[in-house]
């Protein structure tokens, strides 16, 4: 299961998000917000986070404008390890090393199919398990 949140200027895209979801038969909860009108991003990014982190959802994704302030917030919260992606390359790395289980967007800076491809490329990427990975992810935590 995949936790969605967003703000007002991630609502479009969290919308083709889930329908993308959708079509790939990957189950998702959506945590708002639920219309166009003005929100504070800092809400939906606990949201997510609080569902991640109790394993009721196994990853996150959250959109806002810039993807900025959502990921910042989401950050906040220990245990969490939220990845600002806007390409492919970042999208694969931060599964792979950082074992990143939120992936943030913002709407303003990327397209719909950019958005997608990252959101595949996040989804599909594996943690490496690696011996050094572990260790610095670790350290974060500490
Ligand atoms: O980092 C914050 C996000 O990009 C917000 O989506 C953005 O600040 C919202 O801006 P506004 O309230 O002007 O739509």
């Amino acid at each position: 299961m995949i936790a969605i949140g967003s703000d007002h200027g991630g609502f479009e895209l969290k919308k083709e998000v889930m329908e993308h979801l959708k079509e790939r038969n990957i189950e998702y909860k959506d945590y708002g917000t639920y219309s166009k009108e003005s929100c504070d991003y800092p809400v939906y990014a606990k949201k997510v986070a609080e569902a991640v982190l109790s394993k009721e959802c196994e990853l996150g994704i959250l959109i806002c404008g810039t993807g900025i302030g959502i990921s910042i917030a989401a950050n906040k919260v220990k245990g969490i390890r939220a990845a600002l992606c806007h390409d492919c390359f970042s999208a694969e790395a931060t599964k792979s090393h950082n074992d990143a289980n939120i992936l943030a967007m913002g709407a303003r800076v990327v397209g719909p199919g950019l958005a997608l491809k990252i959101v595949d490329t996040f989804l599909d990427t594996p943690f490496s398990n690696d011996e050094r990975h572990i260790r610095r992810i670790n350290l974060i935590e500490d």
